[in-house]
């Protein structure tokens, strides 16, 4: 089977970076990514928001010009290809584009294509905000509370894919050499025969640049403070490095900036808590953000019972999975909660929702498109068009208001009017 075609769609023209600046042409051309299970019924519906918010925002003066590229199901089922070269090209071409989930089989079968973009676009962040829209029903009691702004690296990790698989000769091959170089380490095995072994890179070069990224957001959009999430205390030289690295990196680079639990311990061992308590005070009555961490497992108690205690939170991939799935479902769920794979440096941007492909809801025209209308929310405002992204926020506020919901809300919250993913589009544009 061939690789596809992709061809530019006339009259757009490409997004551009100059400096670490964006440059976007009255008629960019974005590539998309429809997605497999429930992707198709999503993307249908959020196009056609994303094309109404512009059209409202500026008249006919800019127009996004959608270039379909292939990856998942369709790719395979198609080209043969699970994530043709064309896909990333373009991406890389693109510089900003827009996907729907994509499968990954669990325990075997191919590696998760999700991730593959990540790593090789070099999308270092992967930014998830967590806020409520008015309305929107929660199993918490004061969900407005909860205004959280995930930073979870993206390239690193157990994610990186190195895994052994038990029984394997490259398993038995690694658990030698093991042996052979560290045999402390290989005697704390405790089934060696039937282990599968995975490998956890976390460098100081990929935590930093994701921290620096998560303390800028906070500095530039008046945040409180920086939440640094690891599991430090079991993963000293991982996770627990990060944490360093990131109290380290804070004091280094945005010292007049930022005040740190750091600062504060040294305070308090030179001159008692008072003091560092008085000193943190003084500090962040300047404006300076709080840099601060907690580890991972009390973190995910903290969010549910102290939501207002955490604001920008930096984290290492694994935490930022579980995380943002955990703090989605404060704010309605996980049919409301946008994302987006960022390299800040390049400017390489792919937008796509926390969720994955619903496989059970597939061609239901059913679920909750909010998640993707909202990534397409974040990428509208990465590309300066902040008109549009605001009349899709205000469209949101008022179709929730309005109770007018897809099945996820319209279950849990009284008197909705339950419609269909479509029919939620047509309600935000009417709302736009
Ligand atoms: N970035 C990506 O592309 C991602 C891909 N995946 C992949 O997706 C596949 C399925 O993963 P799974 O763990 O089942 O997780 P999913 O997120 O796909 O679905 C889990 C549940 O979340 C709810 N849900 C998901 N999407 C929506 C939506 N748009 N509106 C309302 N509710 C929604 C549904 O809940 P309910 O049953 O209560 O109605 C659904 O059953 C896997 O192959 C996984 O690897 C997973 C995450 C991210
Ligand atoms: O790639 C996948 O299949 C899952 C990814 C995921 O859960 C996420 O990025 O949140
Ligand atoms: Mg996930």
């Amino acid at each position: 089977m061939a690789e596809p075609t992709i061809t530019a769609p006339a009259g757009g023209a490409k997004i551009t970076i100059d400096n670490g600046v964006l440059t976007v042409p009255n008629n960019p051309i974005i590539p998309f990514i429809e997605g497999d299970g429930t992707g198709a019924d999503i993307w249908r519906a959020s196009v056609r928001v994303f094309d109404a918010a512009v059209k409202k925002a500026y008249g006919g003066e800019r127009q996004i010009h959608w270039l379909e590229i292939y990856a998942g199901e369709k790719s395979n089922n198609q080209f043969g290809s699970w994530l043709p070269e064309s896909t990333v090209q373009a991406c890389r071409d693109y510089l900003v584009s827009i996907k729907g989930p994509l499968t990954t089989p669990i325990g075997g079968g191919i590696r998760s294509l999700n991730v593959a973009l990540r790593q090789m676009l070099d999308l270092y962040v992967c930014l998830r905000p967590v806020r409520w829209f008015k309305g929107v029903p929660s199993p918490v009691k004061t969900p407005e509370k909860v205004d959280m702004v995930i930073f979870r690296e993206n390239c690193e990790d157990i994610y990186a894919g190195i895994e052994f698989e038990q029984g394997s000769d490259a398993n038995a091959k690694f658990l030698a050499l093991l042996k052979e170089n560290f045999p402390k380490e290989f005697g704390k095995i405790r089934f060696p025969e039937t282990s599968g072994i995975g490998i956890k890179p976390v460098s100081k070069d990929g935590s930093e640049r994701l921290i620096r990224a998560a303390i800028e957001y906070a500095i530039a959009n008046k945040r409180k403070s920086v939440t640094l999430v690891h599991k430090g205390n079991i993963m000293k030289f991982t996770e627990g490095a990060f944490r360093n690295w990131g109290y380290a990196l804070a004091e280094r680079d945005f010292g007049d900036q930022v005040y740190t639990w750091e600062q504060w311990e040294r305070t308090k061992a030179a001159k008692g808590e008072a003091e560092a308590n008085a000193e943190q005070k003084a500090e962040l009555a300047k404006g300076k953000v709080l840099i601060k961490d907690a580890i991972a497992d009390i973190t995910l108690q903290q969010v549910l019972t102290r939501p207002d205690e955490f604001d920008v939170i930096a984290t290492l991939n694994l935490n930022g999975d579980y995380l943002s799935d955990a703090l989605a479902a404060q704010v309605g769920g996980i049919g409301i909660a946008p994302g987006g794979n960022i390299n800040y440096g390049t400017g390489h941007a792919v937008f796509e929702a926390t969720h994955g492909t619903a496989p059970k809801y597939a061609g239901l025209d059913k679920v909750n498109p909010g998640s993707v209308i909202l990534s397409g929310e974040m990428m509208l405002r990465y590309m300066g068009w902040t008109e549009a992204a605001d009349a899709i926020i205000a469209a949101m506020d008022k179709a929730i208001g309005n109770k007018t919901v897809t099945y996820d809300f319209a279950r849990l919250m009284d008197g909705a009017k339950e419609v269909k993913c479509s029919e939620f589009a047509d309600e935000l544009i009417k709302a736009l």
